[in-house]
């Protein structure tokens, strides 16, 4: 059992903690501050606690609160080079972090389906152990990556999750608009999604053959299909890939000007 424990349990590490949970590999000590945020992962956990010194027990230690508030937690957080620290927060560097404690220093970007074991997550760092890979491995699927690679990969995979909920809500609406009852239109256009993701992953086909493969002549795909290629669809998603990244960027800078104060 490793012991691990994540320090921030709002939205990011509720689904770590959820994630680990099932799993059954980890014995969790969740902090907080919020007392409902607490309470909230109670049955997911082997302990609570809203003092930081009392999360340093650990093997690992997963800090999920906001950027700004990293700096505070990591100044009451004692950690020996024993230890593995594992950053989460958009735009905070590994130098940030490792200047601010003993620990070794593990940079991921995590996203929301950790919860089910379906997380899709960018790594980085020198200290990226084995531990690490198998606690990645444990709840989804992992790259590593080189840290300048870290703004795009938050837009991709961490930020990623919103983008993909916004065209989910877009194919169901239309469900619902052709006369699907809202549940089933959102379950329909939820599993399509999932079923299309799964495709992906696991065919030795590219994502264009794929399309092929659903596009029977003169059939009713190629309707659909022609209607996005002659749309910016693309474009619009590559935008919104693009302006997260340029915020992810925008917070590193504003993080390194903080350690050069
Ligand atoms: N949300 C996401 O999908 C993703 C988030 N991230 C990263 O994860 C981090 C957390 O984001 P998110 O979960 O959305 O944020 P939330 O605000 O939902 O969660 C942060 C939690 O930390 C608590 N907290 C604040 N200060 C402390 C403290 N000193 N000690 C312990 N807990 C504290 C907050 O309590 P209170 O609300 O009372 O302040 C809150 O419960 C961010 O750095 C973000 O960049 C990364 C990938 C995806
Ligand atoms: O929006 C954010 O800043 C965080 C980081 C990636 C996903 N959520």
């Amino acid at each position: 059992m490793v012991q691990t424990s994540v320090i921030g349990c709002g939205n990011m590490g509720s689904a770590l903690i959820k994630g680990l949970w099932r799993t059954g590999n980890h014995t969790v000590t969740a902090c907080d501050l919020d007392p409902d945020a607490l309470e909230s992962v109670a049955d997911y956990v082997d302990r609570t606690t809203s003092d930081v010194s009392e999360a340093a027990d650990a093997d690992v230690v997963i800090v999920a609160v906001k950027p700004d508030i990293v700096g505070a937690v990591l100044e009451e957080l004692e950690l020996s080079p024993e230890q593995t620290l594992i950053s989460i927060a958009a735009g905070v560097s590994t130098d940030y972090v490792e200047a601010r404690t003993d620990a070794n220093v593990v940079r991921i970007m995590p996203n929301l389906a950790a919860e089910t074991g379906d997380m899709a997550a960018a790594v980085t760092g020198d200290a990226v152990t084995d531990d690490v890979r198998e606690l990645l491995d444990d709840v989804g699927e992992f790259a590593e990556v080189d840290e300048e690679r870290m703004d795009i990969a938050t837009a991709v995979n961490g930020s990623g999750p919103a983008f993909v909920f916004y065209l989910i809500r877009a194919m169901a609406d239309a469900g619902v608009e052709g006369g699907l009852a809202a549940d089933d239109a959102e379950t329909l256009a939820a599993q399509t999604f999932k079923g299309a993701a799964e495709t992906v992953l696991r065919a030795d086909r590219s994502v264009e053959e794929l399309i092929d493969a659903v596009c029977s002549p003169n059939g009713t795909t190629i309707e659909g299909m022609e209607v996005l290629w002659d749309s910016d669809a693309d474009a619009d998603v590559a935008a919104a890939v693009t302006a997260a990244e340029e915020r992810s960027a925008e917070l590193a800078a504003e993080f390194d000007s903080e350690d050069n104060e």
